[in-house]
């Protein structure tokens, strides 16, 4: 679950001001025009940015002033969620111990999570070798690893072919539903959630502007003005 209360973030000549509330177990995607704040809003529930002043309530604990590391969230960006210079295998490791010296049981459980992104074959392969959906895939099995409940994605997929596009939301979709994630997502594209009744927020100029399901968003007569578009 994901409460954020009045938080206020102040760039030069940009005021954000967040208030909403996310089930566990819900998937949200996040619209909005360029520079209205999407990732910014991301990056205040994983705790890369400190608000100025309100809170963050991340599965019923006050998370507002913890450290990034310690909270119950993964961040995946569109790019660079691998490490270049370590296998598959390590780079899934990474989830369960940073020193990668696995146990047995651990061993096991990488196993597992690997067999389920479908790289079992890749492990001891180099990001380098693998194609930009399976670098994906990596940085997805390295978040259940981790056993965080929440993921915040920020235009995972953008940068993959549309077949490949369709594969890894179809993947990502059923991994929410067998884990029980909170996922939080932004995206450009409305085909991206077009086969979805997913609840929509859209930020405009730093604040929600719209919060509703998907069909409901279609219904506006702004709707261009929300996606900027
Ligand atoms: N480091 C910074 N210093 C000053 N202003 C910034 C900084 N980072 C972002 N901003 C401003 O804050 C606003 C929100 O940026 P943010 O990246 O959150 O928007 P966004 O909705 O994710 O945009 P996009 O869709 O283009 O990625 C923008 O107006 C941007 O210019």
């Amino acid at each position: 679950m994901i409460e954020l209360n009045q938080v206020l973030y102040l760039y030069d000549k940009q005021r954000m001001i967040f208030n909403f509330s996310v089930q566990q177990g819900e998937v949200v995607t996040i619209l909005g025009p360029s520079g209205a704040g999407k990732s910014t809003l991301l990056s205040l529930i994983a705790g890369f940015l400190p608000p100025l002043s309100g809170q963050i309530r991340l599965n019923g604990e006050d998370e507002t002033d913890t450290n990034p590391a310690k909270r119950p969230v993964s961040m995946l960006f569109q790019d660079n969620n691998v490490f270049t210079h370590l296998s598959v295998q390590q780079n899934l490791a990474l989830g369960l111990a940073p020193s990668l010296k696995l146990t047995a049981a651990q061993h096991e459980q990488l196993s597992i999570i690997a067999e389920r992104i479908g790289l079992t074959s890749y492990l001891s392969a180099y990001p380098s070798q693998l194609s930009g959906g399976q670098k994906q895939r990596v940085a997805i099995g390295r978040c259940l690893l981790q056993h965080r409940p929440i993921l915040l994605l920020d235009e995972p997929f953008s940068s993959l072919d549309p077949k490949l596009k369709k594969e890894m939301f179809e993947l990502l979709y059923e991994i929410q539903a067998e884990y029980r994630l909170t996922i939080l997502m932004v995206t450009h594209q409305l085909e991206d959630i077009a086969a979805t009744n997913n609840r929509c927020l859209v930020i405009v100029e730093g604040e929600i502007a719209f919060d509703g399901h998907y069909q409901q968003l279609l219904e506006q007569k702004n709707i261009s003005t929300y996606l900027g578009i």
